[in-house]
């Protein structure tokens, strides 16, 4: 069979067919929304991914003019500069404001080309755009989290550098005031170690939202870390402001909190540094503010103290301090004095109370007073208050070996100690290692410490009760003690404090705290101990009184062990 017929070469037709349709798929499939305009920049067609993004059909936008996305949040100078630049160039890229069928608005990012027609006149504008929304809010998250503490939400440091910088410009210009209140929580380290940094976080947020409150929106509040905070007051008249301010804050922070069914209480130090007064830079007035808080602390906390040029001296002195106890322990520097405990009834020694002493190789003696809060502060009171407890207990079985038996050693206990859990095994070692009478050791441990979480307190004093070991309640009278709680310690002494003894005789109602405790103590069925007894006219009110124990200066100062044996031994023959 013949067959006759003409041929063509479609070979190119096929190809060129075969390209549109790759080229229709990817405008079908493209993740990208795609949306055409022609020269009057009206849409000719958008592609599945565009009626996704911005819930139009292509119905709904065909032969529109894409004005009618617009968010309104562009600048019309910003359109003009993206239409300017596709004029010139043939192609634009950048980020602009849409808004959504639903009204939600987005950024979204957009490339623009223009495609020509043969005579070099413009067919079509081709944008592609995709939402940005996410990366943005991503970035506006790494911004927050640059700025920002990530416990409380406050500024952080780097913000509160920052906002300083800005605050003494404008005060160098306008001849303003800046006030820096640096502040620092007391005693925030025992809650911590106490009950854990799940309560302590939960403390330190509920304290910055006190402090943000406190304070005008203008003013800002940032947390450094820890427990620390500074709140910066800018447009203040004088001074005074600042005191006003930190009075507020001192109420404030110092109200109490419940934290997962703790009553909690915490109280600030607060110090005070102002520009131009006390420092001309950031840095400096921070310094200051810093020296003036631990004034605040030194002072007893749970007050404020302005900046003295002075105080810097005092923040070395600190800093040494603390630098060298780390040391001190290792290189035997600390000694026990003791001092003697007398029965008024027989006016026998019935005891004494350790008391440290640092040994300094360049300062001489330095008192607990000045070492023994920076060691709570920093931890070191762990081993420390170790050293002083087994050290006690070795000294009581060498008084016990010289004929001293029946002498009770009373050690001070910090609230880190009573805490750990670890005492009632330390001090059943140490009572099997020095063949103690557990009734001849006395453990003290003060009334503010015992009273900020008295349940837990219970627990371990009963535990060391059963152990035969006896408790006293050391400087009563200047915390808050709950009496129910009073009637739940298992306690045997309390030590009325030296502050209400010296008051005896210098007033018309000098001696009402000391009668009312002394009635306390009986009515519980409790040994009254007074401290800090000096003149013979304490001692006899006291002993009038019914006063069961006295200790202080009229008897004895702290002594060296040796010297505490002669005294002893004097006094009970
Ligand atoms: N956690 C521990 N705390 C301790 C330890 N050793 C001491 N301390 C505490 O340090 C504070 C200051 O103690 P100190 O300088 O030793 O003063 C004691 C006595 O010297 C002083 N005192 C005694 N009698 C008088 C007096 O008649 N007048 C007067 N002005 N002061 C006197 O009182 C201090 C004893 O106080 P107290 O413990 O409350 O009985 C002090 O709080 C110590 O507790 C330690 O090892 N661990």
């Amino acid at each position: 069979m013949t067959v006759f017929g003409t041929s063509q070469d479609v070979t190119g037709q096929y190809q060129m067919e075969s390209q549109m349709q790759l080229l229709a798929s990817a405008f079908q499939y493209s993740g990208e929304a795609i949306l055409i305009t022609d020269h009057e920049n009206r849409i000719v067609t958008v592609n599945p991914a565009f009626s996704r993004l911005t819930g139009y059909l292509p119905a709904e936008a065909i032969g529109r003019n894409p004005r009618f996305l617009s968010a309104g949040r562009t600048t019309r100078e910003e359109y003009q500069e993206m239409w300017q630049t596709i004029q010139a160039r043939g192609f634009w890229q950048g980020e602009i404001w849409d808004r959504r069928k639903d009204g939600g608005i987005y950024p979204k990012w957009m490339s623009v080309s223009v495609i020509r027609d043969d005579d070099d006149g413009i067919r079509y504008y081709v944008a592609h755009f995709t939402d940005v929304s996410a990366e943005r809010e991503a970035e506006a998250q790494l911004q927050h989290i640059a700025h920002h503490d990530m416990l409380t939400g406050l500024l952080n440091r780097l913000s509160l550098a920052g906002r300083l910088e800005q605050a003494l410009a404008a005060a160098r210009r306008e001849g303003g005031r800046v006030a820096l209140l640096f502040i620092d929580l007391d005693r925030f380290k025992v809650i911590n170690d106490t009950l854990g940094h799940h309560v302590g976080d939960e403390l330190l947020i509920a304290v910055a939202g006190r402090l943000r409150e406190a304070v005008r929106d203008s003013d800002v509040v940032a947390r450094l870390g820890g427990d620390e905070f500074v709140v910066m007051l800018t447009g203040m008249e004088h001074s005074g402001s600042a005191a006003m301010i930190a009075e507020k804050l001192i109420l404030s922070v110092g109200d109490p909190y419940v934290i997962e069914g703790h009553d909690l209480y915490t109280t600030p130090s607060i110090g005070i540094a102002i520009f131009p007064i006390d420092g001309d830079d950031g840095q400096t007035l921070m310094k200051n503010a810093d020296a003036a808080m631990y004034h605040a602390k030194a002072a007893g906390r749970n007050n404020f103290q302005f900046f003295d040029s002075r105080m810097n001296d005092a923040a070395l002195e600190r800093l040494k301090i603390e630098h060298s106890l780390r040391h001190a322990l290792s290189r035997n520097e600390f000694l026990l004095h003791f001092q003697p405990v007398i029965d008024v009834a027989s006016g026998r020694v019935d005891g004494v109370e350790a008391l440290i002493r640092w040994l300094h190789p360049e300062q001489g003696i330095i008192p607990p007073g000045r070492f023994i809060g920076i060691a709570e502060e920093t931890g070191l009171i762990q081993p420390l208050g170790d050293w002083v407890f087994w050290t006690a207990c070795r000294q009581l079985a060498e008084f016990k070996a010289v004929g001293l038996s029946g002498l009770k050693m009373s050690i001070n206990i910090s609230a880190m100690q009573l805490r750990n859990g670890n005492l009632p095994v330390l001090a059943k070692g140490a009572i099997e290692a020095f063949g103690l009478d557990p009734a001849t050791l006395i453990f003290e441990v003060t009334e503010s410490v015992a009273m900020h979480q008295p349940e837990e307190t219970v627990r371990i004093l009963d535990q060391l009760h059963a152990m035969g070991i006896g408790l006293a309640i050391d400087d009563f009278g200047t915390g808050y003690s709950s009496l129910s709680y009073l009637r739940m310690f298992p306690i045997h002494h309390l030590k009325l404090d030296r502050s209400f003894v010296q008051e005896i005789g210098q007033g018309p109602d000098s001696w009402v705290i000391c009668d009312a405790t002394i009635g306390l103590a009986h009515n519980l069925g409790l040994k009254l101990v007074a401290e800090g007894v000096e003149t013979q006219e304490q001692f006899d009110y006291l002993r009038l009184q019914g006063c069961d124990l006295v200790q202080g200066f009229l008897h004895s100062r702290p002594l060296p062990a040796d010297e505490v044996i002669a005294f002893i031994r004097q006094r009970n023959g």
